[in-house]
């Protein structure tokens, strides 16, 4: 079994989650992709906007229809700030056959060494680092770069607080995130000032 754990803050997840996702999941002949909902990101000042359980029912919405997708909900029950290490460790006593893979972009591949037990995270994970856009991932100092695959994807210029700025201006979110998670920012008002 080949899982991939897809770690993010999806406040909310958009259309550039689900293409790195997917591109990952055919590269890699991955079995599985479970979105990770953080509760918050350790290195990250201020924690988000939606709440955990919303932010989870957004990544539910978005993966439906999708047998390969799931979202594990681990860390949003846990709370508090969202250590990768912890949540791998977990995953690999519960899956002890399997080979784990960390998704993430470039942005958060150059912070990896500020993370809690770089070493550690190695140790259980593949790292799979994709380009954000037009910024190629890098391995940065101190990471062993042979525990580093790459996926090239489409460039996506998408971010969510993009999708926040324009949810608060009241402008169109369609086709940036699936329709279903438009209805439910619109049902529950969220990022409206
Ligand atoms: N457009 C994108 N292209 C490639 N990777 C992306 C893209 N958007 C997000 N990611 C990656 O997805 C993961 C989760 O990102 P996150 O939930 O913080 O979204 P974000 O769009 O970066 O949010 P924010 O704008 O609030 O910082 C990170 O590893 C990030 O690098
Ligand atoms: O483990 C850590 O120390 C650590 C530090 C910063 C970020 N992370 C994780 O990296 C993932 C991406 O975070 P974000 O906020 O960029 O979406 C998310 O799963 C975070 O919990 C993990």
């Amino acid at each position: 079994m080949r899982i991939g754990l897809f770690g993010g803050t999806f406040d909310p997840i958009h259309l550039g989650h689900l293409l790195l996702a997917e591109v990952c999941r055919e590269e890699l002949e991955l079995d599985e992709v479970r979105f990770l909902p953080a509760a918050s990101n350790p290195l990250k000042e201020n924690g988000p906007i939606a709440d955990g359980p919303q932010r989870c029912e957004m990544v539910q919405f978005a993966i439906s229809g999708n047998p390969a997708f799931a979202v594990d909900r681990r860390e949003v029950k846990r709370g508090g700030p969202s250590f990768a290490v912890d949540t791998l460790a977990e995953v690999a006593a519960e899956n002890p056959d399997a080979e784990l893979f960390f998704l993430m972009g470039a942005d958060a591949l150059a912070d990896l060494p500020a993370w809690r037990e770089p070493g550690r995270v190695l140790d259980l994970a593949t790292i799979v680092a994709v380009n954000r856009g037009d910024v190629p991932a890098v391995v940065p100092p101190g990471i062993e770069s042979n525990r580093v695959r790459f996926v090239a994807m489409p460039a996506c210029d998408l971010s969510a607080t993009d999708l926040r700025r324009r949810a608060a201006e009241g402008l169109s979110l369609r086709y940036r995130t699936p329709a279903a998670v438009i209805a439910y920012l619109h049902d529950k008002y969220l990022y409206r000032i």
